[in-house]
């Protein structure tokens, strides 16, 4: 079980789980950290999945011809020696204070600050494996790029992690292509954080709510609606005193960086189903292009798709999505446009046209381990819409659906898509 009181007045902070964007975002925390000593614990512990790898040769930080590039080693081992995850993301210098943990229950215990940061496939073990390891009064934020779909539900990742937590999550996601983010080059996110109005070390800004603890009843599972109007059970178990309080400055404070500019929002729905959907659309967006058709049906790609992310978003999530969301967010259009630049879904599903594959081939080829999320979230999405009737209300979410099936031509797509005119 985890301990209490172990975090002496400062937070301190796991990221769980170490892709190409976990690492990244971890890069970024641990900076942070370290810079606000008063705040937070400098070390981050940063959990990975663990595996055996020799040392990629192409590696540039480090000597290749050291006693590390022949053998086989542990992916943690070479993280904490070389201060690089050199299988996914290499030849980016990591901060010292990142320490690489292959145990989940370990990396967890005494945080108060949880990042959720793994392809979305994973998580609900996960979830399992860290029950009652996690502090009552941890916070969370999910980087996950996904949506937790049944045939019956629609979850959104920070309600699914939060509800088999115990613990409130708020999200994150932005135009952020990793690399990109790791070199240091600008960038913008946004921050979705709208804790219960009971829980008394998180009062939100835009409410300045501060009900006392002693008003609480710590015990209590409540049901709360967040400002998407889904319902989640919550345990409202508020932060020790001397914990600074988690809100949206301290959330600004903890990713922010120069080169990594963050938005902090109360729209946890908008901005998780940004990230979710636009995955869906990159797919459509690199089909096209794999067909050579140009810029032209690429933004027409993204219009429509744009449209369909916006209607989802108002259709299942009621009307507390924000539309400024997706039109105003980096979670929203600026994510939009560059995943369809050259985001990995993007880039995949026109190679998977141009060399007349699989993209699921092109993903194992092409990636080193790293994992596509729209074509999982495309049959997750699709699934949930058939089974309400409103496939055909969604022309190219559901028909990018049925390219990844074999059911539909890429070359079909216009047709698919057309809206006609209402004269
Ligand atoms: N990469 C990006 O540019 C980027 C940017 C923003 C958001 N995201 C989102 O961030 C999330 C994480 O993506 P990523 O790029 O860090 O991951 P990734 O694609 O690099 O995925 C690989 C990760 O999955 C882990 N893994 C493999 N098998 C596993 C298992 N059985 N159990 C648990 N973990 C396992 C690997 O160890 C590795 O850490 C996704 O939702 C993605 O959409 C990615
Ligand atoms: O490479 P993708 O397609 O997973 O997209 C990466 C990021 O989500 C872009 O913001």
């Amino acid at each position: 079980m985890a301990t209490l009181g172990a975090h002496e007045g400062k937070h301190k902070v796991t990221i769980v789980g170490s892709g190409n964007w976990g690492t990244t975002i971890a890069k970024v925390i641990a900076e942070n950290t370290k810079e606000h000593p008063d705040l937070f614990e400098p070390d981050v512990q940063m959990w990975v999945y663990e595996e055996e790898i020799t040392i990629p040769e192409a590696s540039k930080l480090h000597d290749s011809s050291s006693e590390y590039s022949t053998e086989k080693h542990k992916l943690t081992t070479l993280i904490n020696y070389f201060h690089e995850n050199v299988k996914y993301l290499p030849n980016i210098a990591l901060p010292h204070n990142i320490t690489a943990n292959p145990s989940l229950q370990d990396s967890v215990k005494d945080s108060t600050i949880l990042i959720f940061n793994l392809p979305h496939q994973f998580i609900d073990k996960l979830c399992d494996q860290m029950k009652g390891f996690v502090l009552p009064y941890a916070r969370g934020v999910s980087c996950i790029k996904g949506v937790s779909v049944s045939s019956e539900d629609i979850k959104l990742f920070s309600e699914s992690i939060g509800e088999k937590l115990g613990i409130y999550v708020g999200a994150l996601s932005g135009a952020n292509i990793a690399n990109e983010v790791a070199l240091e080059k600008f960038s913008e996110t946004t921050v979705a954080y709208d804790p219960p109005p009971m829980d008394s070390r998180n009062p939100t800004p835009k409410e300045g709510r501060t009900p006392q603890a002693s008003q609480l009843d710590l015990t209590k599972i409540t049901e709360h609606k967040d400002s998407s109007g889904l319902k989640s059970k919550v345990r409202l178990t508020p932060q020790p005193s001397e914990l600074p309080p988690l809100d949206h400055q301290l959330l600004h404070i903890l990713f922010h960086r120069p080169y990594f500019h963050v938005h902090v929002v109360s729209d946890v729905a908008g901005v998780s189903l940004g990230g979710a959907l636009k995955n869906i659309v990159a797919l459509a967006a690199g089909f096209v292009a794999g067909l050579e058709w140009g810029d032209n049906a690429k933004a027409a790609i993204m219009r429509i798709g744009l449209l369909e992310m916006r209607k989802f978003g108002k259709m299942f999530f009621e009307n507390s999505v924000r539309t400024a969301t997706f039109t105003e967010e980096s979670a929203g259009v600026a994510d939009l446009i560059t995943s369809c630049s050259s985001g990995r879904n993007y880039r995949c599903a026109k190679m998977s046209v141009e060399r007349k594959i699989s993209i699921g081939e092109v993903e194992k080829s092409e990636l080193n381990g790293q994992m596509l999320q729209g074509t999982s979230t495309a049959h997750e999405v699709y699934g949930f819409l058939k089974a309400r009737g409103k496939e055909d209300e969604f022309p190219l979410l559901t028909s990018t659906y049925r390219i990844l099936q074999g059911e539909a031509k890429v070359e079909d797509l216009p047709n698919l898509v057309a809206k006609p005119n209402e004269f």
